[in-house]
């Protein structure tokens, strides 16, 4: 597959001087909440209705959704409001079950993206159709597993496409129920930058009072859209009460959000921007310069140790020079996890380079 203007067609058309908004409850529950939500949404910047109709939960014996009954309800809403829909699809059936109801954007969620069998049987199940397909991030940190994910749809014919990063699981305790790892999506906008990516903050917080910030970050990060779980009455949601706001809640953040624009045309910031990318560019060169300088020094200690039979990893050394780094750089505004993986890299370098030594 490759980067294409075609990708983004579906969301061009929507013609919007904002981001996407995609929102809705995390599950459809009944009639009137699907139809009360949708009607609460129709005059914020809402173009799209999500709720979840089959829901795939951790552990069995939860609420896992009211099944294709909900997609009549979704029906319903996009005729009383205008709204396009959007439901979570995890196999063929579910797949002609929203084609029948004329679902117009289907998402593939976090743990179907992990399986490349089942993504096959799902866009070989949506081959010759005009559907939008939103691809969740797999729920383990792998670039290529979400990309080969998009591809699958893309060779069946596919040509609408999106992804959408709702974090990654960790087993480590976080602020986040799923860890955003922004480089991912960072390196997908590299090698795809016409490909929409659409933030679910929902998922990423787990809880309501994270959900503007990681917005705005998208936003500075330049996606292109936004999917938010709402509901009227969070609390007491039948799934992920915690994580969803009230439509009100989110009308206010998208008046509160800065959206960013790529470039200005403004000539003193431009004049500003290049003279302080000329000093960027002056320390990068210094700095490349200072490591080619240690792993000389490395190759050096790594020609005696050799020489005296003594092994490369030096624990002791290895943990005074992180300690070193880690105080010196204190009170420098250096994020402790930056010197660290910055050190590590280093030394992981610096080992390679010993080992090299003939
Ligand atoms: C360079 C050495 O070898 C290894 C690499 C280190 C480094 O790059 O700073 C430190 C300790 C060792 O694990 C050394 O022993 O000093």
């Amino acid at each position: 597959m490759e980067n294409s203007t075609k990708l983004r067609g579906w969301l061009d058309n929507f013609d919007l001087n904002h981001p996407l908004v995609i929102a809705g409850p995390c599950s459809a529950e009944t009639e009137e909440q699907v139809l009360k939500i949708a009607h609460q949404l129709k005059n914020t910047d809402t173009s799209v209705l999500r709720a979840g109709i089959w829901k795939p939960r951790t552990r069995p014996g939860n609420f896992e959704g009211v099944g294709s009954l909900g997609l009549k309800w979704l029906q319903k809403a996009k005729e009383e409001t205008g709204l396009m829909t959007t439901t979570e699809v995890a196999n063929p059936i579910h797949v002609d079950l929203a084609l029948k109801h004329d679902v117009d954007i289907l998402w593939i969620g976090a743990r179907t993206t992990v399986s490349p069998f089942m993504i096959q049987e799902i866009a070989e199940a949506l081959k010759g159709t005009d559907k939008t397909v939103l691809v969740k991030n797999p729920v383990n940190p792998d670039l290529a597993l979400w990309l080969g994910a998009v591809e699958r749809f893309y060779k069946q014919g596919i040509e609408n496409l999106g992804v959408i990063h709702r974090g990654f699981s960790t087993y480590d305790s976080s602020e986040y129920r799923n860890i955003p790892e922004w480089q991912i999506p960072i390196d997908l906008q590299n090698e795809f930058p016409d490909l929409p990516l659409i933030l679910d903050p929902s998922h990423i917080a787990g809880r309501r009072d994270l959900i503007f910030e990681l917005c705005q970050t998208a936003l500075d990060l330049n996606y292109d859209g936004l999917m938010v779980e709402t509901h009227y009455d969070p609390d007491n949601a039948w799934s992920d009460a915690k994580q969803q706001i009230t439509p009100e809640t989110l009308d206010k953040y998208t008046i509160d959000l800065k959206v960013k624009n790529k470039v200005s045309s403004n000539e003193d910031f431009n004049y500003q921007l290049k003279k302080l990318r000329t000093k960027i560019d002056k320390i990068d060169e210094n700095l490349v310069d200072l490591l080619v300088k240690r792993m000389q020094v490395a190759d050096d200690i790594g020609k005696v140790k050799k020489e005296h039979n003594v092994s490369i990893l030096q624990p002791e050394r290895w943990k005074q020079i992180l300690e070193r780094m880690i105080s010196l750089s204190e009170g420098s505004g250096l994020q402790k996890d930056f010197i660290l993986n910055v050190y590590k890299a280093i030394h992981q370098e610096s080992i390679a380079h010993q080992k090299n030594i003939k």
